[in-house]
């Protein structure tokens, strides 16, 4: 079976071409485990996306933060999915919670971005997670249920899909989820799969953590049975986004 693991890098809304090239230079001389055991993924912002795709390293991948929802057009401060092929950027990040809240991004609207991004051949790192209130509510397993299952409504192919189950109380905050809240939750959305769309797809689908990942937390994080890797925004600015790649040989030595 064997579930790749996982590290991307949400750099947000973040860096000046400057700094990004710094962070790219850090990242071109990093020893790393090798693609067999880790795939590694950078989302800077849209403006610097050829920059970075030019002189990243070949074996690390680069996503787009957002894209539109269809086909590209009369839609003023959009970018689409057919503009990040045709740049041969092949992932983008859908359903981050910052774009969910502050910009109103619904369930539905979400699947939506995610169905048409990858009608178009592109891969998705599609977001769920909660919030502290839904949390304190008892309600984490209704909420990351129903993101999902709008994204399950309207694709049928998980193959190019890795899940990130961000907690947005752990976002930014320094707050970072325990292994066992993040196992728990992980679990559920892989029982979930299991039951609601398949048992392969369950077994293949990656479920990344993300909120808070810094080299010190990541190693016992990436231990837990259903983490496969982490979406990592903060840290993943700093010479210790390595650090974190590296966890991912605690799989393969387990
Ligand atoms: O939102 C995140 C990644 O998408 C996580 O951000 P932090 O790692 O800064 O908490």
């Amino acid at each position: 079976m064997g579930r790749k693991f996982f590290v991307g890098g949400n750099w947000k809304c973040n860096g000046t071409a400057d700094e990004v090239k710094k962070i790219v230079s850090t990242l071109n001389e990093a020893e790393v485990p090798s693609e067999d055991v880790v795939e590694v993924v950078v989302s800077p912002p849209f403006v610097f996306l050829p920059l970075v795709k030019s002189l990243l390293r070949s074996d690390f991948g680069v996503a787009a933060q957002n894209c539109w929802v269809r086909k590209g057009g009369a839609f003023t401060g959009e970018i689409s999915s057919e503009m990040l092929v045709n740049l041969g950027i092949p992932w983008v990040i859908l359903g981050h919670s910052e774009r969910r809240l502050l910009l109103g991004e619904s369930n539905e609207f979400v699947a939506d971005k995610v169905a048409y991004a990858l009608s178009q051949g592109l891969k998705v790192i599609a977001c769920v997670g909660e919030t502290l209130e839904q949390r304190e509510a008892g309600k984490t397993m209704d909420v990351v249920a129903a993101q999902t299952k709008a994204i399950a409504d309207k694709i049928s192919d998980w193959t190019n899909v890795v899940l990130a189950y961000e907690p947005v109380w752990a976002i930014g905050t320094g707050k970072v989820a325990t292994p066992v809240q993040a196992q728990e939750v992980h679990s559920f959305l892989r029982e979930w799969f299991h039951t609601n769309v398949s048992p392969d797809v369950a077994a293949s689908v990656r479920i990344i953590y993300g909120g808070s990942v810094t080299a010190a937390n990541c190693k016992e994080l990436a231990a837990q049975p259903d983490v496969d890797g982490f979406l990592v925004g903060g840290a993943s600015l700093k010479p210790e986004f390595v650090d974190i790649i590296k966890s991912a040989t605690i799989k393969s030595s387990a």
